[in-house]
């Protein structure tokens, strides 16, 4: 069973003020060592207090490059766009000056937007210095769902792609999703968790050794230090 340190909060708001600093410190770290430093984020509604937190913290943000682990296929202006939730709630204000790395392309199709896509993700220094994923109630993290077909392809360890095409059968919208090797190299990975039923379902997918879930999959497989932060 993958080894995780567990950070649990009194509230969500509490977790989002710590989640963020903890971030921007993993973040400056990297500018002060290398240069530069890279952030993948997750899309859905977890992320929302903490990206309204980490937008107000003075970091050299124009040394920061920025993507989504996974975004659905549809324009970048609709509602159900985790582009769109990225631009209206983390960058502004001081993350302005961030690079930004969208996942979304003018291709006819997601399978038809790999190839771009994967080529830009080739500007953003690599691996990841933070990466925050969420999960869904399936055990779904990025757009790793185990109901897709393309989750063998997207979940090999020794894939030498960083993103794939995936077509749930259980939720809505083809989906552009990092792959769980390019997952797995982040040099922090961190999983955002809020609610008890969350907290039961990752518990027991991590404790399952038969059925191992894609959340459970890309933490046996990650290389750095694996952090889940919880509250209620
Ligand atoms: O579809 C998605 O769902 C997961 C979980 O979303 P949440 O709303 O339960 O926080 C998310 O991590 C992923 O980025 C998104 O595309």
């Amino acid at each position: 069973m993958a080894e995780v340190n567990f950070h649990e909060y009194d509230s969500r708001v509490d977790l989002d003020i710590c989640l963020a600093r903890e971030v921007g410190a993993a973040l400056e770290i990297a500018i002060a060592e290398r240069g530069h430093a890279s952030l993948a984020v997750s899309g859905g509604r977890t992320p929302v207090g903490m990206f309204q937190q980490l937008r107000q913290m003075r970091l050299q943000w124009d040394k920061v490059w920025i993507t989504l682990v996974d975004d659905r296929w549809v324009p970048p202006s609709h509602t159900d766009s985790n582009e769109l939730l990225v631009r209206e709630h983390l960058l502004k204000y001081h993350v302005e000056a961030a690079h930004f790395v969208s996942l979304h392309t003018g291709a006819a199709s997601a399978e038809a937007a790999v190839a771009e896509i994967e080529a830009r993700l080739q500007a953003i220094p690599q691996p990841f210095d933070v990466l925050i994923l969420g999960m869904g109630e399936d055990g779904h993290t990025a757009s790793l769902f185990p109901c897709a077909s393309e989750l063998e392809i997207a979940a090999a360890p020794d894939s030498t792609q960083s993103v794939v095409a995936v077509n749930p059968s259980t939720a809505p919208y083809a989906r552009i999703s990092l792959t769980l090797a390019a997952i797995a190299q982040a040099r922090k990975l961190v999983v955002h968790l809020t609610g008890t039923k969350k907290r039961q379902i990752f518990e027991q997918a991590l404790a399952n050794t038969s059925q191992r879930l894609p959340i459970a999959r890309v933490l046996d497989a990650a290389r750095g230090p694996k952090h889940v932060y919880w509250a209620e």
